[in-house]
Order: C-alpha cells, then sequence, then structure tokens
C-alpha cells in the first residue's frame, strides 16, 4: 500500500466537507464493530469504510469521464441517478490513486450503495454499516441497527426495502441492481423462497 492508514485517512478527508467526513468516521466505526459480529475481517472493514465515500464530491464530469474510460465499469450507471456513480468511480480510484490491490476491499467500495447478486460478507458489512452508522436519522433507521445485532441479512434487507420505497414515494427510477440485491438476499434467506 502507497498510504500508511494515517496518510490515507488525511487524504480522503481532504476531498469531502467536514459533515461527510464524520459520517465516515461513523463508517469506520459501525464497519469495525459489524465485522467482528459477523465475522468479516475488521481491517479490511476499516479501509473499505475510510474509503468508500472518496469519489462522493468529485464533479459530476470527472465522474462521468471515468465510467466512459473505464469499459470495466458498469456502463448503465450513465443512465441511473449520478447519486449512484460515485461507488464505482471510488473503487476504481482507491486503486489507481490510492494503491488499494486487494479485491475484497475494491468490492466492497464498489457495491456499497447498490450491492449486487452475490455479496461477499465485507460487501454486506460495508454497505449496512453506510444505513446504520450513528449520524444516520431517516425513518426506520432504528430498526435496521436492531436487526443488525443478529442478522447482517436481515438488517441489509430492510436497508434497501428504506431505500426502494422511499424512491417508490418519489416516483423516482430504481437502480435494478439494488432490486436484484435485495432479492438475492431474501433468496438465500430463506432458501425455498417459499411463505
Ligand atoms: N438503488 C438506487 N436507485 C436509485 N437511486 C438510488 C439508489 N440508491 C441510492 N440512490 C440515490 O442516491 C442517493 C444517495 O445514496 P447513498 O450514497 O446510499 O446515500 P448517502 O449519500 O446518504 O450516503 C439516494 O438518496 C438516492 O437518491
Amino acid at each position: 500500500m502507497r498510504y500508511s492508514r494515517d496518510e490515507l485517512m488525511a487524504a480522503v478527508s481532504g476531498q469531502m466537507p467536514e459533515k461527510r467526513w464524520k459520517h465516515t468516521l461513523g463508517v469506520m466505526e459501525t464497519a469495525v464493530k459489524l465485522a467482528e459480529r459477523f465475522g468479516a475481517d475488521p481491517a479490511k472493514a476499516d479501509l473499505a469504510a475510510i474509503l468508500h465515500d472518496v469519489a462522493k464530491y468529485w464533479p459530476v464530469k470527472d465522474m462521468e469521464q471515468v465510467i466512459r474510460d473505464n469499459p470495466e465499469l458498469n456502463q448503465d450507471l450513465l443512465n441511473h441517478d449520478k447519486q449512484l456513480w460515485h461507488s464505482e468511480v471510488g473503487a476504481l480510484v482507491a486503486r489507481r490513486d490510492y494503491g488499494i490491490e486487494d479485491p475484497d476491499i475494491l468490492d466492497a467500495i464498489r457495491w456499497h450503495t447498490s450491492g449486487r447478486v452475490g455479496m461477499s460478507l465485507l460487501d454486506k458489512v460495508v454497505c449496512l454499516a453506510d444505513y446504520i452508522e450513528p449520524g444516520r436519522d431517516f425513518p426506520g433507521v432504528n430498526n435496521i441497527r436492531e436487526l443488525a445485532q443478529h442478522s447482517l441479512e436481515k438488517a441489509l434487507i430492510a436497508g434497501f426495502d428504506s431505500t426502494i420505497s422511499f424512491l417508490l414515494q418519489q416516483q423516482r427510477v430504481i437502480y435494478p441492481l439494488t432490486v436484484l440485491s435485495r432479492n438475492d438476499l431474501i433468496q438465500h434467506l430463506i432458501p425455498t423462497g417459499g411463505s
């Protein structure tokens, strides 16, 4: 790794307003706790959390350029809410500019907003930490925090449900991968898919 952890934190915090850095600190704390609770690697959870929003405040044009220049990123992102772009762009930036090579960490950054089918344990930890870090306050967040005491998957399904309900209420387009991620988690929770 090109940067020490402290250097990484300094570099990433310099790319965002104070409020977003505070959120990042919350995600770090929560991701480490969840990793310890559910058997993921806490050091990887910590690094992924530090970097998860690294591209969040990039100019839209710059994010768009990164997506267009890198065909391995999902080009369909360009047809969806720009708020979704920072995750895939962030994973690329983490590797290119910050020297993170660990595919587990890069995946957790890449999928932290949308989820994906077949989420890894680390993906789930970082995505859920983003929903429930101590600074979050949205309807239903305490229910998700309670579910997270016992089930990573049940809590994450509730998280995706809250995003999907919010978007439905606003009659906005839902990024299909989030629906697929949610369905995949439910299908693995109840393998028969039965009632
Ligand atoms: N699955 C999705 N489909 C469409 N838009 C989404 C989806 N997930 C998130 N968004 C949009 O991106 C915004 C930011 O999401 P996210 O990065 O998870 O939250 P935050 O900015 O609070 O960390 C949401 O408020 C919503 O507008």
